[in-house]
């Protein structure tokens, strides 16, 4: 076994990290693990989590040769991350940068912000940067979020189509039962709507709620099982799936495209010509004519649902960097980015996100590196009222996103796309 580091080290620091680490004990853990004395995940019932995460890497180190000294040099106490992973050995180091400050007209946010990205693909950021300083110099980006509501869809099976019906009636009757029941479970969370679907002998019941700061994941799961035991015992459908995959959670779907979720947010911004001319290298007709030729028609013949350019890479670099839920990116770069010339010559543009699924309390956001990117943003934790911190979480990203696709679509215009990853991304 290749140790990581100091053996000598015995006791547990107070503080937690990964030099706190009791590497005698884990050693022992380790070896109980290898003569089938213990599993691998029951080992943070016999340790502390910084310990037990020294134990893993020992076991993964031996069975695979490699050397973990970066992934066990992380900066926090294992034990902040423990409702975040299981069977924790180190962490993955994601370079973290930031551009801007860029000046957000928003509803939640209205302030010059620098917004964090995390990402590993050189010239991102440049672009991003590029993107930013062009919305400054056009007087800010306005954004926008135009519906919230976080969804649910359990699966119910039913005789055939009439009892389907029985309870689609049954639903539009008891809204309020339906909403005590789930409501009983969260002190945030407001159930808007339940939207039923009947397919043969299939029903789907859509909830959609109000999660406030959270993205709400856990929170709906919690609150809409409440809701389907009070179904169960109410009429003669059975539950079969508490996902029915009509969430749509994860997965690239259109009815997210069209019925949002998370939230929905619109960023804008007019750039005058001058400033297309001397930072984006173009003019205002090129880019629409990009944007229409590539992002509209290239995407429908594509049968692709984004209607845009790279959506997904500040959505993901804002993401990782604020402690988001990585997977769903796939909802996240559910955009359309217009554009077009106005009456003045200059260029209208704007990107809609359909369904970013984004929170500021729970999930990742407290694990203390994303908590301080939060900072950055002024974001961290609850909002005043409750919901403001993630819509302005929202239109910081949908700016990003605007940045982002303002400079590439100007780099294509400009026939720059290669060179500038030649110089920057290599
Ligand atoms: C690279 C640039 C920005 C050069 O663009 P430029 O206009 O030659 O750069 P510049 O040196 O004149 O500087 C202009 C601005 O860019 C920023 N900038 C410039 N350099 C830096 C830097 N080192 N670090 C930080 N910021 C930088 C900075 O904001 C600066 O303005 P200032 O603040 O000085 O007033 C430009 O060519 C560009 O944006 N190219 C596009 C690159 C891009 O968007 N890549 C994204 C990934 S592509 C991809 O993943 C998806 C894809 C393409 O496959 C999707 C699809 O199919 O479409
Ligand atoms: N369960 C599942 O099926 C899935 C889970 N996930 C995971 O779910 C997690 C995110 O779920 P989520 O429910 O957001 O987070 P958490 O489970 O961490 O719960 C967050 C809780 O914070 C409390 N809270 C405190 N202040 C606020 C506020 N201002 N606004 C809203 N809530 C507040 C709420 O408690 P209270 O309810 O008591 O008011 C809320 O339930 C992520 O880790 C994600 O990876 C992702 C996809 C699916």
């Amino acid at each position: 076994m290749t140790a990581d580091a100091d053996p000598d080290a015995t006791e547990t620091d107070e503080a937690g990290g990964p030099a706190a680490a009791d590497f005698e004990r884990a050693a022992e853990l380790a070896a109980e693990v290898s003569d089938g004395d213990r599993r691998l995940h029951e080992l943070d019932d016999n340790a502390d989590p910084d310990t037990a995460a020294a134990a893993r890497r020992l076991l993964v180190e031996d069975q695979s040769g490699a050397e973990l000294s970066s992934i066990g040099s992380y900066g926090f106490p294992a034990e902040a991350a423990e409702p975040n992973i299981e069977n924790m050995i180190g962490t993955v180091q994601v370079p973290l940068g930031v551009v801007g400050p860029v000046d957000i007209n928003g509803g939640a946010l209205d302030d010059e912000r620098y917004l964090p990205l995390a990402t590993t693909e050189g010239a991102l950021l440049a672009s991003v940067n590029r993107g930013c300083s062009v919305i400054n110099r056009a007087g800010g980006a306005t954004a926008r979020v135009t519906k919230a509501g976080m969804t649910r869809a359990p699966v119910f099976r039913v005789d055939d189509v009439a009892e389907g019906l029985a309870l689609v009636e049954w639903v539009r009757e008891h809204g309020d039962e339906l909403r005590e029941a789930a409501e009983s479970t969260t002190n945030h969370g407001e159930l808007q709507d339940v939207t039923p679907y009947v397919v043969g002998n299939n029903v789907y019941l859509r909830f959609r709620y109000d999660t406030k700061d959270a993205m709400g994941m856990n929170m709906v799961t919690i609150a809409t099982k409440e809701a389907c035991e009070l179904v169960e015992a109410e009429t003669s459908a059975s539950l079969v799936a508490l996902s029915g995959n009509l969430c749509t959670d994860k997965k690239p779907a259109a009815i997210n495209a069209v019925e949002g979720r998370g939230r929905s947010v619109t960023a804008d911004v007019v750039v005058p010509r001058e400033v297309v001319d001397a930072k984006l290298h173009t003019t205002p007709e090129a880019i629409a004519e990009i944007n229409t030729r590539k992002n509209l028609i290239g995407s429908a013949k594509a049968g692709s649902f984004g209607f845009n350019a790279h959506v997904a890479n500040p959505v993901a670099a804002m993401f990782l960097a604020t402690g988001q839920d990585e997977a769903q990116v796939v909802e996240g770069a559910n955009a359309i980015t217009t554009a077009e010339v106005t009456d003045d010559g200059d260029l209208y543009f704007s990107v809609s996100l359909a369904s970013l699924e984004i929170g500021t309390v729970g999930g990742g956001t407290k694990l203390p590196t994303q908590s301080e990117a939060l900072d950055i943003l002024g974001v961290r934790g609850g909002g005043d009222p409750a919901g403001s911190n993630a819509d302005a979480l929202a239109e910081a990203i949908a700016v990003g996103s605007l940045a982002g696709e303002l400079s590439l679509l100007a780099a294509l215009g400009s026939r720059h796309l290669s060179s500038a990853h030649e110089s920057l991304g290599r």
